[in-house]
């Protein structure tokens, strides 16, 4: 096996046309680790991948092996595997499709059989790949790109359209080559779909990175908060305002910046306010990444709906921008996403490779 190599992205820009689908990005992805590369649909992760594997030319700023180009390395597909836009034949079997790679790299054939076993497809090696389910071309798109051993595994949402059953095997499977050194790269638009597998994750939203970290540090963004209600909001309101708490309303109450109920009860026990209501509200990763790409899910992503403009609750507590609300970084272009549309310059064409290798700008 290769050894894992960092993967950077430095100052990394793709503009087709006026559309800046990848804007002065830089990251690091380090061995040893599976990195979730997350973002909604069209925030750049393709162009990104591509501009890496020399599919795309950059805009400006550069995207490397531990330094090198894709188009520099030795022996490419010994030190990266890349699945990207995969394509099949549909008449050619499982091991002839992954023989006509090997024979072309200069790959041992004996590989071939190794990989279809390494990726649990090894009996249907002799099945066209035409008959082949979703599930089993992404176990053959896995195994094309460790025909090399590489040391750098990049893959293009592997985890679309797996069943559980395949979804718990590529965690493991992932976590395993990472656990030897490798450096995989996984990308996703959805954060439930990988969090099981990843162990960091890189963020981007409208071609612009948002975060990069661990796993957990994700997790610390989505901190709990407190929900309280009360007969009297109004009364409950002025209490909150005194004690300097910072508060959402919602139908079901007030959504306090605060995560311990106990001292929220002991505000309203000091003003002398009656609760009806009083528990810990505990937001999840997916909306806490779905807060930082711009996307909160609805007004109220905590599933409290607002309560209505004019009620004692809004006016007291500054209406419905008030403070102590889910942390957009968005800015007011939250909910303006671009055109979620993919590349349009990716044939499917039988005989092509899984990375294409052409470009089309707009
Ligand atoms: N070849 C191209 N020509 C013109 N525009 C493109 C091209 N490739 C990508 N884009 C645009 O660049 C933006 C980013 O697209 P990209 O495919 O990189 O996003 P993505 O995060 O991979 O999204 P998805 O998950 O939908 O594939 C989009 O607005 C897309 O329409």
């Amino acid at each position: 096996m290769a050894s894992g190599i960092p993967i950077e992205i430095s100052g990394l820009t793709k503009r087709f046309g006026h559309v800046t689908a990848v804007d002065d990005l830089s990251f690091t992805v380090e061995p040893g680790r599976v990195t979730g590369f997350l973002g909604p649909n069209g925030a750049g992760k393709t162009t990104t991948l591509r501009s890496l594997l020399g599919l795309v030319k950059p805009t400006a700023g550069t995207a490397t092996f531990d330094g090198t180009p894709y188009a520099k390395l030795e022996r490419p597909l010994e030190t990266v595997g890349a699945a990207l836009d995969a394509a099949f034949h549909p008449g050619r079997t499982a091991r002839d499709h992954l023989r006509v790679y090997a024979t072309a790299s200069g790959i041992a054939k004996a590989r071939v059989d190794v990989v279809l076993e390494q990726v649990g497809i090894a009996e249907y090696a002799n099945r066209r790949v035409g008959g082949f389910s979703l599930g089993m071309r992404q176990r053959l798109a896995l195994a094309y790109t460790l025909l090399g051993d590489p040391g750098v595994l990049v893959l293009d949402e592997p985890i679309n359209g797996l069943d559980p059953e395949g979804i718990r095997w590529i965690r493991i499977f992932l976590q395993g080559l990472a656990r030897e050194g490798r450096t995989i790269l996984v990308s996703s638009h959805l954060l439930s779909e990988v969090q099981q597998t990843v162990d960091e994750v890189v963020i981007i939203s409208r071609g612009r990175l948002v975060k990069t970290g661990t796993l957990s540090s994700l997790e610390l963004d989505s901190a709990p908060r407190t929900v309280v209600d009360s007969p009297d909001r109004s009364a409950l309101a002025t209490a909150l305002d005194t004690a300097g708490l910072e508060y959402t309303p919602g139908r079901q109450g007030f959504i306090v910046d605060e995560p311990e109920p106990g001292r929220v009860g002991h505000v309203a026990f000091v003003a002398q306010v009656e609760l009806n209501s009083l528990h810990r509200l505990r937001s999840g990763l997916e909306e806490s990444f779905l807060q930082l790409v711009g996307e909160p899910n609805g007004p109220d992503a905590t599933g409290l709906e607002p309560a209505a403009t004019g009620t004692a609750a809004a006016e007291a507590s500054g209406g419905p921008e008030a403070s102590g609300g889910p942390k957009a970084s968005g800015g007011p272009e939250a909910s303006a996403q671009p055109e979620a549309s993919g590349p349009a310059d990716q044939p499917d064409a039988p005989d092509a490779p899984p990375a294409a290798t052409t470009e089309s700008e707009a």
